[in-house]
């Protein structure tokens, strides 16, 4: 048995936990701390009495094994009854004492020595031999707890002995003389105590012998028919030991093991009738039944779990005993008389043991610490209990819940990245068409391109086209796109619009948007200078928010609370009114608000609020919510909005790197199985040339070279380029990847290629991605530091590619100019980088037309035919754009003679052709821009190139633009 020592209190700890694992601290000890288990309950069949030879009693009884007893009767009509009870142990009458301690009560009786309180009680009818067993088990564990501490020198020890009695009801001391009752009182600690009970210090064994015997000789014996010595009383003695391990005595954390065993020799439990009881003996019986009936409810009850009340003050007995079937360890020793004549009796005893069987008890250790030692100890609990009412429920709830949280943030921010992709589609095409209006040129091609443009816009309708007919509401900038405000309310503004484009002479005066238009002011010219910058900004602010709320999932809808969808309509319903009250619906008097500097600022704080209140919703750090986050401290930056043009779409957009994954996965690529049995292009499906479509500008211009302004056929084209719907959707442009990657995938099938990708992931976007050979780019919102030569490493890769694809020298120049390493440029790297090298993967395949459904843009013979044409365009464009000294001058930087011919031509077809030296790329790029006219080309918009990642400018500088805008003003005047 293993001692308790070293730090008291860490040991202890460590002890309890120890024991938690499954064996308590000693050999002797078992069990567990605070774990549950049942009494233990044997069955001691006392041998025959002389008397009962004498009389040649039957024995009925007889134990079959170690743990059943049967009942043989030879009285034919007791062959009814029950015959074998079942117990943890069965010892029979030939069984010593000795062995029935070991077996039965060994364990049990020395948890004390580990601070493990416990009782072992003797329970039968009267001569069963419950006081033999007691007194020899009393006997053999005081020896073997003596020779415990003998062995344990490392520990100090104090035994205490107390014995008292409860005759008829009342408690008396048995190592006292006076035989006054005690009383039993209530202690919040110890449970219930005997009041004045004495408790000898016991200094050797020979002591508590001396001790036991005076109790023997106090105790009441009567002589009843059935005992000739039978006890009259229920005795207790009880033996405590106190240990400390003696290097920590005396210092302040030391603690002490307190345990009490007791023995419990109960009185008979017959009935006053069988034992031909009468006068006192029958009082006395009353008594003894009454507390044994008592201790029988307790254990019947307790055998069906602790839920009710447990008469336990029912009699002194169990008050006393309340220790039974709760932090201690219990035996149970049941004894029967081997002959028939008490049946009923033994019948009874037998059954009080099959319900103390089922009883439960949870033993503890009882240690008692130093006032410091207790003080740090219930601080430990306290903490942990603090922590226990923080977080309720188990940890493995608390993550599972967490986990459940973090898969709704993300579906909602996926969601939300797909609708700001929309609405910024949306809008930059009705800003297109807007412009298109302007020109006066476009309401044929709108009609035209209606069809594919609009059908793009998930919530334009046709009005669209009407109202942005007028010119004079072109003119002024109005804003058509919000997509998100749903199309009734849509139809209902823009048919509003409509009418009024008929009636209002200035359109100054009243501009219609479904959340809000430019606020163009001539006498404010800070205001007029940007209108759209700060106006549209909000209106991102406010519609990234409405996206939430207008999410068609449930969950995203629970992202808002009632609260803060009153707030934000509040906050867009007041913006859109400008702080006054309601306009009729769909009318914005933008004079109000651009007359009152602190509208917007006001409108902004609400937005400001309600994305706030949105975002407490959820834990800090929630990472998911970083894009809300950013919303709101966008919002917060709303005076630099100079320079932050709708940060929070751009942001969410852009700062995923994983972006194009997720919209991929969205897309929801077939399996696997269904793409072996894919049969190819669906009839009808038009494979739509990949958005940068230069090379029928590049037509337009060879075609058209005889026009007076090559640069205006450019732009004319480009607006052509836009109405056709040049300018793809990224969901579209993601899924046309794909779908390339899919023919890929089927051809290496049908090759009985084995595709390295995981089976998993086949045909999912790191197949496709993987099959194509790239890799995705860095995020540079991620990786900001790196982000400089990660775009280098790009660039030179993507110069690469278009020179093995042949790709359109002009194409070539605007992606080159345009994109110079912002960190919102990697979403374009990223995507020209995809479709190059899925051309080079595509180009390097003989069939691939074939393989394609006859895609007749990618093959490299037309590639190479449409490069040629375009050199031969910008041949002429030299002519025309550069005098003959430019010219000169750029033979002799470029290395051509002189007087060699076709000089134009050779300087053409030098063009673009050093991939691997960038200041030779940069002068190509500068020559092609200035003979396809290319005014400004480092202002040009992103959006031009056919990818509208980023919402648009209002302020355009492109060359079209400006000419657009100059010939409405001409025809204003
Ligand atoms: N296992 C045994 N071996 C030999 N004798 C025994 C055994 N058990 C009991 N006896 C004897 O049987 C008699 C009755 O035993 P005991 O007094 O212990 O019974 P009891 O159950 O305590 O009775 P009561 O309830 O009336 O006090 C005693 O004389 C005792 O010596």
């Amino acid at each position: 048995m293993g001692a308790v020592g070293g730090d008291e209190l860490a040991r202890l700890e460590g002890l309890e936990a120890a024991a938690e694992a499954g064996g308590g601290p000693g050999g002797g000890g078992g069990g567990g701390f605070g774990k549950v288990e049942r009494i233990l309950v044997s069955v001691r069949l006392r041998p025959l009495s002389e008397r009962e030879i004498a009389r040649k009693d039957p024995c009925d009884w007889e134990c079959i094994n170690d743990t059943t007893i049967i009942f043989r009767s030879s009285v034919p009509e007791r062959a009814m009854f029950p015959t074998a009870y079942t117990f943890d142990r069965v010892f029979w009458c030939d069984c010593a004492t000795r062995q029935v301690y070991e077996d039965g009560a060994k364990e049990v009786a020395l948890s004390v020595v580990s601070g493990i309180n416990s009782s072992i009680f003797a329970y039968g009818q009267t001569s069963s031999g419950k006081t033999y067993t007691m007194s020899g088990i009393t006997e053999y564990t005081v020896a073997d707890i003596y020779d415990y501490i003998r062995r344990h020198e490392e520990r100090a020890f104090v035994l205490k002995f107390s014995a008292m009695e409860i005759y008829n009801e009342a408690v008396k001391d048995l190592l006292s003389t006076d035989s006054t009752p005690l009383r039993l009182l209530d202690d919040p600690e110890k449970g219930t105590i005997v009041e004045k009970l004495t408790e000898e210090v016991l200094r050797d064994w020979n002591h508590l012998k001396e001790l036991i015997s005076v109790c023997e000789a106090q105790r009441k014996i009567g002589e009843t028919s059935l005992n000739e010595t039978s006890s009259r009383s229920h005795q207790i003695l009880r033996l405590t030991i106190e240990s400390s391990a003696r290097e920590f005595l005396g210092k302040e954390t030391s603690s002490t093991l307190v345990a009490s065993v007791n023995f419990v020799d109960l009185a008979g439990s017959e009935r006053a009738s069988q034992a031909l009881s009468a006068g006192a003996r029958l009082k006395e019986g009353c008594h003894i039944n009454r507390s044994l009936l008592t201790l029988g409810t307790v254990i019947r009850k307790l055998s069906k779990g602790r839920n009710g009340h447990i008469p336990y003050r029912d009699s002194k007995l169990t008050r006393i005993l309340t220790f039974l079937g709760r932090e201690c360890k219990n035996c149970n020793y049941l004894h029967n008389e081997p002959c028939t004549k008490p049946y009923e009796q033994s019948r009874n005893t037998l059954l009080f043991a099959s319900c103390a069987r089922e009883v439960v008890t949870s033993a503890q250790v009882n240690v008692v610490m130093s006032d410091k030692a207790l003080v740090k100890h219930l601080q430990k609990e306290l903490a942990k209990l603090e922590s226990a009412l923080k977080y309720p429920g188990s940890s493995s709830s608390i993550e599972s819940v967490l986990k459940e949280k973090d898969a709704q943030i993300k579906k909602m921010e996926k969601e939300i990245r797909e609708l700001i992709l929309q609405k910024d589609l949306a809008q930059t095409r009705l800003e297109d068409l807007l412009q298109a209006v302007g020109d006066g040129r476009a309401s044929t091609r709108w009609e035209e391109s209606s069809q594919t443009s609009m059908s793009q816009l998930p919530y334009a309708c046709e009005d669209v086209l009407s109202a942005s007919e007028s010119s004079d509401v072109a003119d002024h900038g109005v804003n058509f796109g919000s997509a998100e405000l749903g199309t009734l309310e849509n139809e209902h503004y823009l048919c509003h619009a409509k009418k009024q484009n008929q009636d209002v002479a200035s359109p100054r005066h009243l501009i219609t948007s479904p959340v809000i238009g430019p606020i163009l002011h001539k006498d404010r010219p800070e205001v007029a200078q940007n209108p759209w910058e700060d106006s549209e900004d909000i209106c991102k602010e406010v519609r990234c928010i409405e996206m939430n709320e207008k999410s068609r999932n449930g969950d995203s809808e629970s992202l808002l609370t009632e609260e803060n969808k009153n707030l934000l309509h509040l906050s867009i319903d007041s913006f859109r009114h400008g702080g006054q009250e309601p306009k009729p619906t769909g009318q914005m008097d933008f004079e109000t608000l651009s007359t009152n500097p602190l509208t917007l600022e006001q409108h902004l704080q609400n937005v400001r609020k309600t994305l706030n209140s949105i975002v407490k919703a959820y834990p800090e750090g929630s990472s998911p919510w970083s894009a809300a986050r950013s919303a709101a401290r966008d919002i917060s930056n709303f005076r630099g909005l100079a320079l932050y043009r709708s940060k929070s779409c751009r942001e969410t957009l852009m700062s995923s790197s994983s972006w194009f994954q997720e919209v991929e996965q969205n897309d929801s690529t077939p399996p696997d199985r269904s793409l072996k049995d894919f049969p190819g292009r669906p009839e009808g499906f038009q494979r739509r040339q990949i958005a940068l479509n230069f090379d029928a500008e590049m037509e337009i211009l060879a075609r058209d070279g005889s026009q007076a302004s090559g640069h205006i056929a450019l732009e004319d084209q480009s607006v052509k380029t836009d109405a056709e719907g040049n300018i793809i959707s990224i969901h579209d442009f993601v899924a046309e990847l794909k779908e390339m990657a899919q023919v890929q995938h089927q051809k290496k099938l049908a090759v009985g290629q084995e595709m390295e990708q995981n089976a998993n992931e086949d045909f999912g976007v790191e197949g496709t991605v993987k099959s194509v050979g790239l890799d995705p780019i860095l995020d540079p919102l991620q990786s900001p530091s790196r982000w400089p030569l990660e775009f280098e490493r790009k660039q030179q890769e993507i110069i690469e590619l278009w020179h093995t694809c042949d790709v359109s020298l002009v194409h070539r120049t605007y992606f080159f100019l345009l994109f110079k390493g912002d960190p919102t440029d990697s979403i374009y790297m990223e995507v020209e980088f995809r479709r190059l090298s899925f051309l080079k993967s595509a180009f390097s395949r003989e069939d691939i037309d074939k393989a394609a459904g006859g895609g007749q843009n990618i093959t490299p013979s037309l590639s190479m035919k449409k490069l040629r044409r375009e050199r031969e365009m910008l041949c002429r464009q030299m002519q025309k754009r550069l005098s003959a000294e430019e010219r000169e001058s750029l033979y002799t930087k470029w290395g051509i003679a002189l007087d060699s011919k076709q000089r134009r031509l050779q300087l053409a077809r030098r063009l673009w052709t050093e991939t691997g030296n960038l200041e030779h790329v940069r002068e190509s790029a500068s020559l092609v821009a200035r003979l396809i006219g290319l005014l400004e080309p480092g202002q040009a918009l992103k959006e031009m190139f056919g990818l509208s990642f980023t919402p648009q400018q209002f302020h355009r500088r492109s060359y079209r633009w400006k000419r657009g805008m100059s010939s409405l003003k001409m025809g204003n005047t």
